[in-house]
C-alpha cells in the first residue's frame, strides 16, 4: 500500500481536529498576510487543487528510498508532465506561481530548470540588451533551452575579482575566446550545469588587448541542442553527491579556447565595440544584479524552509503524547511542555519574520531593477546590496538553528528520513554558503555601516540612508511596558553602540599603523556582531510594520502574540550586550522572561493553526511524521514496510555472508 493512501485513516487525528477548533481566527485570511495578498493566497489553493487532480503527479514513491538517479528522472519526469500543464495550472511567465508549483510538485531537492528560473533568466532579464532578449528570452521563457548561472570556481567562490576564467577579446573575428587556464579556474557548483543545462550565463573575466575588466556575464551555448553532446572545446559534468540537494546535477565546466560571438557578451549595461573599445556600465557592480535577486529573495524562501519544518514538528508536537501532567489519566500532547514551546514558538515567530521581511526586499529588488532598466538610476544599489547581505546571513542562520530544533523536537521520529526534516536542514543550511558565504557577506553589510558611522562622526548625519538613522539616536532611559517601540529604541541603542565599537575599533589599529585592510581582519568579529545587530533591528521594524497594517482583527491578534513572543526573544537574546552597557537593567531582562513566557502561553492553542496557515500540501512537505491528518503511526508503519530492505524476508546480505558466518561458528 502506498504511503501517500488516504484510506488507511477514517478522518483526522482527534488531536488535532481539537487544535484547529481551537484557534482564534482562520487560517485563509492568515494564508492571506503570509502570501502578501488575497489573490495570491487563493491563487496558490486553487494550484494545489488542480496539482491534486493530475494522477501523474500524485502517486511518487518516497524519494527518501531513492537513489541520486532516480530522484533526477523523476524530477524530469514531473517537469514533463508539468510542461503539459502548464497552461492550465499557471499564468505563464507569473513568477511567484511558477516557484510555488515547483515547490509543491517538485519539492526542494532540486531540478534542472531550478536555476533557470531563478537566475539564468533574471540575468537575462537585467543584463542582455533588448535585441539580445529578442534572440534568447523568449527561447528560455518557451524552455526551449535550459541555461544555469556558472560564476564559481574550484579556486575561487568568495572574491569574484579573482576568478581565472578569461574571455578574451579577438577584434579580427569579433569573438571572445574563453578559456580556463589551470585546473583552479574550472567552474565547479554551479546548479544544473552537470548534466542538464545547454546553455550556461558563464561569469569571466573580461580581457581587451591585455588589460582586465574583471568579470562579466556572458551567454554559453554548452551543448549541441540535437544531441545534447558538449560542443567540441567544453568539458562538463556533475560535480557528485552533496549533502543535500541530490535532485540536483552540480556541475563542473572547463573552455579549451572556446569561441564566441561578440553579441554573447551581455550588453545592456555595458559595451565592447567591435573595434575593442569598453564602454563602461553606470555602476561598477551592475554585473553581480542576479546575485542580488536571489540574496532578495532569501527571506522569504529560508522562511518557507523552516516554515515546512515548523508544520511538521508542531502538528506531530500536538499528536505525541509523552508523560504526565495534572491529569494521570492520559498522557500530555508534547506541545503542552514549556520547554517544547521555547523549543518551537519563537522559531514560528521568525518564519513569520523573515516572511513579512522577504515580502519587503523582493518588491525592494523588483523597484530597482525597474529604476535602472528605465531610467539608469543605481542610486538603490549600494543600500539593497548591504540590506541582502545581511539579511541572507541572518536568516540563513537562525533557520538552520530553527530546523534543527524542530527535528530534535520529533525526538526519535524526527532523526527518522520519515519526518523529511533532515533533509529540509540540508537544503536550508546550503543558503548559509550560496549566494556568497555568510562571514563574507556580513562582513559586506558592515562596510556600509561603518561608512554610515564615520559619517556621523564627521559631522554629517544628514547624509544617513533612513535604514541607518538610528545610529543618530541619543541614550535614553526606555520603559519596555509602553509596546513594540520600546523594544525597538533599546535594539537600536544595542545595534547603534556595537557599530560604534567595532568602528572605533578599526580606527584605533589603524591609528597605530595597520592598514585598513589589516585593521579590517582584526576587527572582523566585532564588524560582523554589528552586521547582525543591524539585520535583526531591520526584521523586527519589518514585523512591527506588518503587523499594524492588519485589518483582519482576530489575524491580528494572534500576529500580535507572535510578536511579542519575536521581541521579547530577541531582547534576551541579546542581552548580554545591553546589560554590558547598562542600557538595560536586570528588573528589565525579568520583565522580559515573564512576558515571554507568557506569550507562550498565549500562543499554544494557535500553534497548530499558525502553521497550517501555510497551507502546505502534503504532497509539497513529503513528511510521513508531518501530514495533515496526523495518523502519524499508521504513516510511520506503511513507509517503512515500503522500504527496499523490506522487499524480502531475506537478504542477499544474510544468505552471502551473515548465514555461512553463523554455520562457519557452529563448527
Ligand atoms: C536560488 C534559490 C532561490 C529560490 C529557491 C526556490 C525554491 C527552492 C527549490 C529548488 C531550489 C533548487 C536549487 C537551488 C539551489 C541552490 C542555490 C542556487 C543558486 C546559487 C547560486 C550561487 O551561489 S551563484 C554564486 C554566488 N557567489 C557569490 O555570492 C560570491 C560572493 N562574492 C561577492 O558577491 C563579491 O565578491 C563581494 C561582494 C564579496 C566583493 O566584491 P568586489 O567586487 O571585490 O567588491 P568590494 O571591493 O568588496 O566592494 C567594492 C564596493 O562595491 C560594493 N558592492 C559589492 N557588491 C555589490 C553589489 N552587488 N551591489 C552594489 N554594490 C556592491 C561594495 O559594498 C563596496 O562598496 P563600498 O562603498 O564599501 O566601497
Ligand atoms: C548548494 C550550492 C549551490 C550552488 N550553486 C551555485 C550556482 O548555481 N552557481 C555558482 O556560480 N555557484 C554556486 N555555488 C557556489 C557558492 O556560491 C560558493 O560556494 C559560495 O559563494 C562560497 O564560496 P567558496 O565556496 O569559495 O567559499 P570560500 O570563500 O572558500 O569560503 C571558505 C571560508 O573562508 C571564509 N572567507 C572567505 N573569504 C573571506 C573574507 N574575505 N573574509 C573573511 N572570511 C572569508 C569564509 O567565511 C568561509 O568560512 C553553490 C554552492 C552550493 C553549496
Amino acid at each position: 500500500m502506498s504511503f501517500l493512501n488516504k484510506e488507511i485513516c477514517d478522518g483526522d487525528n482527534p488531536d488535532l481536529t481539537e487544535e484547529r477548533r481551537t484557534a482564534t481566527f482562520d487560517t485563509d485570511r492568515m494564508a492571506q498576510v503570509i502570501y502578501g495578498s488575497e489573490k495570491f493566497a487563493a491563487r496558490r489553493r486553487q494550484i494545489t487543487k488542480s496539482i491534486s487532480r493530475i494522477p501523474a503527479l500524485q502517486d511518487t514513491k518516497p524519494l527518501a528510498f531513492m537513489t541520486r538517479e532516480e530522484k533526477i528522472t523523476e524530477a524530469c519526469r514531473e517537469l514533463d508532465v508539468l510542461s503539459d500543464h502548464w497552461e492550465q495550472l499557471i499564468y505563464v511567465n507569473d513568477e511567484e506561481e511558477a516557484l510555488h508549483l515547483h515547490r509543491e510538485v517538485i519539492g526542494m531537492e532540486g531540478h534542472p530548470f531550478a536555476l533557470h528560473e531563478t537566475m539564468f533568466i533574471p540575468t537575462l532579464v537585467s543584463q542582455a540588451s533588448d535585441e539580445q532578449q529578442e534572440k534568447w528570452l523568449g527561447r528560455a521563457r518557451k524552455r526551449e533551452i535550459i541555461g544555469c548561472y556558472a560564476q564559481t570556481e574550484l579556486g575561487h567562490g568568495s572574491n569574484l575579482r579573482k576568478l581565472e576564467t578569461t574571455a578574451t577579446y579577438s577584434p579580427s573575428t569579433q569573438e571572445f575566446i574563453l578559456h580556463t587556464p589551470t585546473i583552479t579556474a574550472l567552474k565547479w557548483w554551479p546548479g544544473a550545469l552537470g548534466k542538464s543545462s545547454n546553455y550556461a550565463i558563464v561569469m569571466a573575466d573580461l580581457v581587451i588587448k591585455n588589460k582586465s575588466y574583471g568579470p562579466h556575464p556572458f551567454i554559453v551555448q554548452l551543448r549541441d541542442e540535437k544531441t545534447h553532446q558538449p560542443l567540441p572545446g567544453i568539458t562538463v559534468g556533475d560535480i557528485g553527491p552533496k549533502m543535500a540537494f541530490n535532485g540536483a546535477d552540480n556541475g563542473f565546466l572547463g573552455f579549451d579556447h572556446f569561441r564566441i560571438p561578440r553579441g554573447n557578451l551581455l550588453m545592456r549595461h555595458n559595451r565592447v565595440e567591435p573595434d575593442g573599445s569598453y564602454l563602461k556600465p553606470p555602476h561598477a557592480k551592475i554585473g553581480y544584479s542576479s546575485m542580488v535577486k536571489v540574496r532578495s529573495r532569501m527571506a522569504m524562501d529560508q522562511g518557507l524552509f523552516m516554515a515546512q519544518a515548523l508544520v511538521i514538528a508542531v502538528r506531530y508536537s500536538a499528536v505525541r503524547r509523552q508523560g504526565f501532567l495534572e491529569d494521570k489519566s492520559q498522557e500530555v500532547k508534547v506541545l503542552d511542555y514549556q520547554t517544547q514551546q521555547h523549543r518551537l514558538f519563537p522559531s514560528i515567530a521568525r518564519v513569520y519574520a523573515f516572511i513579512f521581511c522577504g515580502l519587503e526586499t523582493i518588491q525592494l529588488y523588483e523597484k530597482l531593477i525597474l529604476d535602472v532598466n528605465k531610467n539608469g538610476d543605481t542610486s538603490g544599489m549600494a543600500d539593497l546590496h548591504s540590506l541582502t547581505s545581511g539579511l541572507k546571513s541572518v536568516v540563513t542562520h537562525f533557520t538552520g538553528q530553527g530546523i534543527e530544533q524542530a527535528r530534535m523536537a520529533c525526538g526519535g521520529h524526527g532523526y527518522s528520513m520519515a519526518s523529511y526534516i533532515s533533509e529540509i536542514y540540508g537544503v536550508a543550511v546550503a543558503g548559509c554558503t550560496y549566494e556568497g558565504e555568510n562571514m563574507v557577506m556580513l562582513l559586506q553589510c558592515a562596510r556600509a555601516l561603518v561608512k554610515a558611522v564615520e559619517l556621523v562622526e564627521e559631522g554629517h548625519p544628514e547624509k544617513l540612508s533612513p535604514m541607518m538613522a538610528y545610529l543618530t539616536k541619543p541614550s535614553v532611559t526606555v520603559d519596555l511596558t509602553v509596546g513594540p517601540e520600546a523594544y525597538v529604541k533599546i535594539f537600536q541603542l544595542i545595534a547603534k553602540k556595537q557599530a560604534f565599537k567595532a568602528t572605533e575599533q578599526l580606527h584605533k589599529f589603524m591609528v597605530a599603523g595597520d592598514s585598513r585592510d589589516v585593521a579590517w581582519n582584526k576587527s572582523a568579529v566585532e564588524l560582523t556582531k554589528a552586521s547582525r545587530l543591524h539585520t535583526r533591528l531591520y526584521i523586527l521594524k519589518t514585523f512591527i510594520r506588518r503587523v499594524e497594517s492588519i485589518t483582519d482583527i482576530s489575524v491580528k491578534a494572534a500576529l500580535t502574540d507572535l510578536l511579542n513572543l519575536h521581541l521579547n526573544y530577541e531582547l534576551l537574546d541579546v542581552a548580554s550586550y545591553a546589560l554590558a552597557d547598562g542600557i538595560m537593567s536586570s528588573t528589565q531582562m525579568d520583565f522580559i522572561k515573564n512576558q515571554l513566557y507568557s506569550s507562550l502561553e498565549k500562543i499554544r492553542p494557535n500553534a497548530v493553526s499558525l502553521m497550517d496557515s501555510f497551507q502546505f500540501s502534503d504532497l509539497q512537505l513529503r513528511s510521513v511524521l508531518g501530514r495533515r491528518d496526523g495518523h502519524v503511526y499508521q504513516n510511520l508503519f506503511e513507509w517503512a514496510k515500503s522500504s527496499p530492505l523490506n522487499q524480502s524476508e531475506v537478504l542477499p546480505s544474510v544468505t552471502q555472508y551473515l548465514k555461512p558466518m553463523m554455520e562457519k561458528s557452529k563448527l
